[in-house]
């Protein structure tokens, strides 16, 4: 059995249902081909669930400050992992009812529960047929790295699609890998009390690449459990059927391993390499991230697929802009977002802009605030952290910046906005800022850079001069 149509849409996650609105809205003529698990790796195995986690982790951490406030038996909180999970997963089945009841729910037959292979640009053969469509979306999303020698552990070496189904916690944990999902999870895990060990390859945590923020990140996180850094993790088998996780010199036996070493992208097998397309080492064609286009096909792909940015709102953009030029047959480039990537850690892990690695050294000022003294980050029993915030050195115009800091995902999109927005420094430190907030820390980090941008300083440098006072009295 044949299918023609206008548009094929491939995977039906976040950025295939955000490509569907767009190709929706200009024809009737499209297929959606999912063959895994409905309801997005967002809602089921990730940015959800992990929350959900993170929040009863916090909650049940809060105990150890109740008694500085004078309320009494924090210390006889108790959790209950089975029913944490449980209510983890309860959330989870909301979230996903919520995907699955909106346009997941409408698509009847133009949904197709199969695997998709290309057998020609415009060719697909899904179970027992094959769809010919005009242009193809390919938005497969990625899955976890598991070195094969590590699947031999079976259950007890697991990945974030296996976490949230367990029963209960067990009693110790290595996280493999300290990148986003090992910082945030590490840190939830050991405030749900289990004994968490870190192990990440790298010198830093969180995908950080400024050694500052990155020093203050780890010293936070230490204070919470042990992370060791700069070695590879090997397992091999330990006693009692525990696992024994090493890392250079340091070892440790653990009844469970998450491993969070990184995700990759879900193009093998999908027949990409038959095309005749030019592919990276993973196997993802080159596109136009502007229009998600694969030069010389008529393929477009979005989302964790491409393995550029792998975070939800940048697979909803790429979605819709995949979706808007798919259905129409254009290669329309639209200017992407300024990049934003947050950890939920405590403190959140924030970097915005550019980042620091990429940055020329010579072109940049920079300004630091620290929230040790924070006042109202004392009061939140927070008070932990550093954000660094680079600015052109010509103009004092914000690029980028890097922070370990609380309230840090609310700080990042402040300055999202105003890198975006091609503000400087001076013209942030002119908008108000509210007594007591954690915001107000940053106009440190702000008048730093001010101070050596500004010509007059003599002037509060935060309040924008008007008119002189020569100017008034001869106005009079
Ligand atoms: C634990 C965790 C926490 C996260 N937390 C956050 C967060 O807090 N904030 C954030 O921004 N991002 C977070 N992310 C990342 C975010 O979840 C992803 O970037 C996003 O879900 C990617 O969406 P997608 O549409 O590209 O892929 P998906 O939602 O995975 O969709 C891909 C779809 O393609 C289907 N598919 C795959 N191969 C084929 C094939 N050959 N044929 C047919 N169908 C196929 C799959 O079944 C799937 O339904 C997190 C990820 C994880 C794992
Ligand atoms: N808050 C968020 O936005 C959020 C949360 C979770 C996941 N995500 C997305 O999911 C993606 C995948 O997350 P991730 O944390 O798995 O990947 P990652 O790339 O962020 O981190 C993987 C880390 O594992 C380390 N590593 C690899 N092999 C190792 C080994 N053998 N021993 C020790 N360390 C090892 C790497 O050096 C790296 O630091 C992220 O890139 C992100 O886009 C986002």
């Amino acid at each position: 059995m044949e299918r023609e149509v206008d548009v094929a849409i491939i995977g039906a996650g976040t950025a295939g249902l955000f490509a569907l609105r767009q190709v929706k809205r200009v024809t009737d003529s499209y297929v959606v081909i999912d063959g895994g698990q409905l309801g997005t790796t967002c809602a089921r195995v990730g940015c959800m669930p992990s929350k959900v986690m993170i929040q009863t982790a916090e909650d049940h951490h809060h105990r150890h400050a109740l008694a500085y406030e004078g309320i009494e038996g924090g210390m006889q909180i108790a959790l209950h992992s089975p029913r944490a999970l449980e209510y983890v997963r309860k959330m989870r089945d909301s979230f996903v009812e919520h995907v699955m009841g909106g346009p997941v729910s409408k698509l009847g037959d133009k949904l197709i529960r199969s695997h998709a292979r290309f057998r020609a640009p415009g060719v697909i053969e899904v179970e027992g047929s094959t769809v010919r469509a005009k242009r193809v979306i390919v938005a497969t999303g990625s899955r976890p790295v598991v070195p094969r020698a590590w699947q031999a552990f079976g259950d007890r070496v697991i990945t974030t699609d296996q976490l949230f189904e367990q029963p209960s916690l067990p009693n110790s944990m290595a996280v493999l890998g300290l990148g986003v999902i090992g910082l945030e999870l590490g840190q939830a895990l050991a405030r749900l009390g289990v004994e968490v060990t870190g192990v990440e390859m790298l010198q830093r945590v969180g995908g950080l690449g400024d050694d500052d923020v990155n020093a203050a990140a780890v010293e936070a996180m230490r204070e919470e459990f042990p992370i060791w850094l700069g070695e590879k993790a090997q397992l091999a088998e330990g006693a009692d059927g525990r696992v024994r996780v090493s890392a250079g010199d340091k070892s440790v036996e653990v009844d469970q391993v998450l491993v969070a070493a990184g995700r990759t992208p879900n193009v093998d097998g999908l027949g990409l390499d038959m095309l005749g397309l030019e592919l990276d080492d993973r196997g993802v064609p080159a596109y136009d991230p502007e229009t998600m286009k694969v030069p010389g096909a008529p393929i477009y792909i979005a989302g964790d697929a491409n393995a550029e940015l792998p975070l939800q709102h940048e697979a909803r953009d790429e979605g819709q802009i995949a979706g808007y030029n798919a259905a129409r047959g254009t290669a329309q480039c639209f200017r992407r977002r300024a990049p934003l990537s947050i950890v939920f850690s405590q403190p959140n892990v924030v970097t915005v802009g550019e980042s620091w690695e990429k940055l020329a050294r010579e072109d940049v000022l920079v300004g630091t605030c620290r929230f040790d003294g924070d006042q109202r980050s004392r009061i939140k029993h927070a008070n932990r952290g550093v954000a660094r915030i680079y600015a052109d050195r010509r103009d004092g115009r914000l690029r980028g910046a890097s922070m370990a800091a609380p309230d840090g995902e609310h700080l990042g999109h402040l300055f999202a906005l105003a890198i975006q927005q091609g503000l400087t420094a001076v013209d942030v430190l002119r908008m108000p800022f509210y007594h007591p907030t954690v915001e107000e820390r940053v106009q440190d980090a702000l008048r730093e850079i001010a101070g050596q941008t500004e010509r007059q300083p003599d002037q509060p440098v935060d309040l924008e001069l008007l008119h002189d006072d020569a100017q008034r009295q001869a106005a009079e």
